[in-house]
């Protein structure tokens, strides 16, 4: 490949709670999702979002929460799976806040074991008040490991986040994307918000319940305060709803709560989510329900 070869690879953000890595991520690549769920499931990866530029694709992909409390086996299992994460992906964002370095860093420092993809990220270096305090604060962490750089940022007022891409974009493998511009959207955030609905149920319940499914907004009511949402999850049999309840609604409960979950990040507000659920019969055979859900 030549000089100019696209890049194209997989990218996860850790750190421990708080420091900043879903608005990090948020600020990097704004609202844009692939509306490939389905398939991307099917891979190593949970896709979180994808950031196209002219030579290069970003993919974040989800990892899994770092768990301290848990002791003894749990500990270790949970600790092999993001140890697995950081050694499928491209690079690593290890994020650590500004003048806080904690025990709660130094465990999660020992799980990489690969420097040379992994970038240390200083982040709210807005909220620093004096910034000489930011090269001996990043001289203590360097000593524990051996980043293969530094990149102080600030995520909520957009500092140094392209200095961060083009780092990152420099340690992408050599790649086609992975995604098609068209695969990629950033429609309005009600269509977001149905994609979220629909992404939990296939990943809970998706090898049980066949095409059949579609998830359509009904009610969409949004202040400053709060959002209030009420959608429907359309199935095409009536032996369809007990699967997507589970036992005692347990399923639907899940879903509905990690969607109201991930939705209040992506509108940075509480959010109140009602989901229903209506059968339809044969509705992907039928044009003009098609038409009524929005599919032309
Ligand atoms: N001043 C300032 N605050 C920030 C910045 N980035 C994040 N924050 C704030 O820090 C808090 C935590 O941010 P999150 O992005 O939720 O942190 P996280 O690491 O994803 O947290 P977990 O989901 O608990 O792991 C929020 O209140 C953010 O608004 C920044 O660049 N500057």
């Amino acid at each position: 490949m030549t000089e100019t070869a696209h890049r194209c690879g997989f990218i996860a953000v850790v750190g421990r709670p708080n420091v900043g890595k879903s608005t990090l991520t948020n600020a990097l690549i704004g609202t844009k999702i692939s509306i490939v769920s389905r398939k991307a499931q099917t891979t190593r990866h949970r896709i979180q979002g994808v950031l196209t530029r002219d030579a290069e694709q970003f993919i974040f992909v989800d990892t899994p929460g770092f768990q301290t409390r848990h002791g003894g086996a749990m500990n270790k299992m949970m600790n092999r799976v993001v140890t697995q994460t950081l050694a499928d992906v491209d690079v690593v964002l290890f994020v650590v806040e500004a003048g806080k370095w904690s025990p709660g860093d130094e465990k999660l420092l020992s799980l990489l074991h690969d420097p040379k993809r992994t970038i240390l990220v200083i982040s709210k270096i807005d909220q620093l008040k004096n910034r000489d305090e930011l090269y001996p604060f990043v001289a203590r962490i360097a000593a524990l490991y051996q980043f293969d750089a530094v990149v102080p940022v600030s995520s909520t007022k957009r500092h140094q986040l392209d200095q961060l891409l083009d780092e990152v974009a420099k340690r992408l493998p050599e790649n086609e994307p992975f995604f098609d511009a068209d695969t990629l959207t950033d429609r309005p955030v009600r269509f977001i918000a149905a994609e979220l609905i629909r992404e939990k149920i296939f990943r809970l319940v998706g090898d049980e319940l066949p095409y059949g499914c579609t998830v359509v907004i009904e009610q969409w009511e949004e202040t400053e305060k709060g959002a209030h949402v009420a959608a429907c999850v359309i199935v095409e049999r009536d032996s369809h709803r007990p699967i997507l309840l589970g036992a005692g609604g347990g399923h639907m409960k899940r879903i509905a709560s990690e969607a109201r979950q991930d939705m209040t990040k992506l509108l940075d507000k509480p959010v109140h989510l009602e989901v229903y659920i209506k059968v339809r019969k044969g509705w992907a055979e039928k044009e003009s329900s098609l038409r009524d859900l929005g599919y032309e």
